[in-house]
Parts: C-alpha cells; sequence; structure tokens
C-alpha cells in the first residue's frame, strides 16, 4: 500500500516524516514474512473491549518517556517493572509508545512490557502501514493505534482491516466532529478522543464531552491526554468515558499504582 505523500509542516506531518525513515530502515532487517511467521508463534491477542467496559473507570496506563509538547518526562530504565506496577495498581490495559524520535520509546519496549505483563498491551505509534501492524503483532500487541488525522479513508480501512483479521483491536484516535464521523463510518468498536491536537500540540480536556453524542452508543469510549489528576479522571467518567489513557501524570508519580487504583476506587460501584 502506498503511504499518501504528506505536505510538511505540523508536528503530525513532521513525525510520520521520521517515523517513514526510521520504518525503512527497520524493513530492511526484517522481511514482512519474518513478521508474518513471528505473529503465527506468538500468544494471540487479548480481547480488551470487555474489561474496558467493566464496571468504573478503566484505566489504560501508558510508558512515555518523552513527548513533543512536553520533552523528556522519565527515564523508565525497565519498562516491564513499570508496566508491573501498572497492572499491579488496577490498570486494565498497558499503552507502550514506540516511536523513536520524539518519544524515545521502541519495540524492545513493547516486547519487555509484554514479557512484564498478563493484561492488553497496547502499540501506541504512527501507524500509516501494513509493515507496522504486522510488526505490532509480532511484538505481542492485542491494540493498535490507529490516528484518523495521520490517515485518509482507504488507508483507515486498509490498516483496520489487517488489525482485525490479525486478531487485535483497533483503537481509533479522533480530536475533532469530523474524524469521530469518520471512525463512526469505519465501525471502529473503540474509539480514542485525543484531548491534544497533534498537529498544534494544544490540549482541550473538553473536547472528549464535546464528541461524546457523535460516538455510537455501543463504542467503548476512551479520553486521552491531559489528565494529570483525580478529579481530571472523575470529570472524564462523569463525561461518559468508558477508561482514561494516561501517560505524564503515571510516568512523573513516585507511586503510579496508587494512583491507579485511586481512580478505581473512587468510580467502582
Ligand atoms: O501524557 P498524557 O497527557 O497523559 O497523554 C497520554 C496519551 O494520551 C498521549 O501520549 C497520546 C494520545 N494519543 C497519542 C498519539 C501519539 C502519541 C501520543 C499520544
Amino acid at each position: 500500500m502506498s503511504v499518501t505523500p504528506r505536505q510538511t509542516g505540523t508536528v503530525l506531518d513532521e513525525i510520520i516524516a521520521g517515523v517513514l525513515t526510521d520504518l525503512r530502515g527497520r524493513q530492511e532487517l526484517v522481511e514482512e514474512a519474518g513478521l508474518r511467521e513471528a505473529a503465527e508463534l506468538i500468544d494471540p491477542p487479548l480481547d480488551p473491549q470487555r474489561a474496558l467496559r467493566a464496571d468504573g473507570l478503566s484505566v489504560i496506563a501508558e510508558v512515555k518517556r518523552a513527548s513533543p509538547s512536553k520533552g523528556h518526562l522519565a527515564e523508565i530504565r525497565d519498562p516491564s517493572v513499570l508496566a508491573g506496577n501498572y497492572q499491579a495498581g488496577g490498570a486494565t490495559a498497558i499503552s507502550v509508545l514506540t516511536e523513536a524520535r520524539r518519544f524515545n520509546g521502541s519495540l524492545a519496549d513493547l516486547d519487555a512490557v509484554r514479557a512484564g505483563v498478563g493484561i492488553p498491551v497496547l502499540r501506541k505509534d504512527f501507524i500509516v502501514t501494513e509493515y507496522q501492524v504486522l510488526e505490532a503483532r509480532a511484538h505481542g500487541a492485542d491494540l493498535v493505534l490507529l490516528i484518523v488525522a495521520a490517515l485518509d479513508d482507504a488507508e483507515l480501512e486498509t490498516l483496520y482491516r489487517l488489525i482485525r483479521r490479525l486478531g487485535m483491536t483497533a483503537l481509533v484516535e479522533v480530536h475533532n466532529a469530523e474524524e469521530a464521523r469518520r471512525a463512526a463510518h469505519l465501525g471502529a468498536s473503540v474509539i480514542g478522543v485525543n484531548a491534544r491536537n497533534l498537529k498544534t500540540l494544544d490540549v482541550d480536556t473538553g473536547i472528549f464531552a464535546e464528541l461524546l453524542p457523535q460516538l455510537p452508543e455501543q463504542t467503548v469510549k476512551i479520553a486521552e491526554s491531559g489528565i494529570l489528576t483525580l478529579d481530571d479522571a472523575l470529570a472524564a467518567h462523569r463525561a461518559g468515558a468508558d477508561a482514561i489513557l494516561v501517560g505524564e501524570a503515571l510516568v512523573r508519580s513516585g507511586d503510579p499504582a496508587a494512583f491507579i487504583a485511586s481512580i478505581r476506587e473512587a468510580t467502582s460501584s
């Protein structure tokens, strides 16, 4: 599948240009056939949806060393230890940033987290090719992020179908009404509303409540980004989120398990 050429300009465009360059390097080392073989040998994907919908606010806890908006966040020498802490605190799933240039992540982080937890793992990256979806499966991901803003409808459909064909779940991420319409049209079963505009890095945590009415009732609804306190988490829960995706607040916390446990405790009946 050819990747739609992108004009340079937004932060998102620049990130994707770097992702494609790094991808070419990996493709020289590992052929697609090798990924398909590895994907056959690894444990089949876990289905996160029932747990994400369970009572109370679910937490998808993120392994995130850095970001374009904040720069360096945390060392995270051993992602499996951090992910194990997240799991101990009651996280429903772990999100692993694998983008190298701006988030200082890698597929090795995904391997480490996969080996360290028994709950679903999300490959958080700028997925624009089928090869990257195969990489996710071959490295044990159960969910793969698809950023609507980064894909045209044909790309979105092709990648969504491959994710489903491999038994994984797509977390389809939107940031505005048009993207929410596209995600609903796609038939996405899990939709994340990113409060952060990936083109400008502005954060507006009100966007989740604004877009919620546009998300199909049966969709798992996830509020992503900018959730720094228990109050922020409770606000997302009141707004109708089934789950929240939290990175910075957890990787900077002295006790991430306690933070996750406090969210679960405060929202479970
Ligand atoms: O660190 P925060 O503000 O808690 O945000 C976490 C997560 O939502 C964010 O890392 C994210 C959401 N969607 C993305 C897409 C690409 C990279 C990163 C992201």
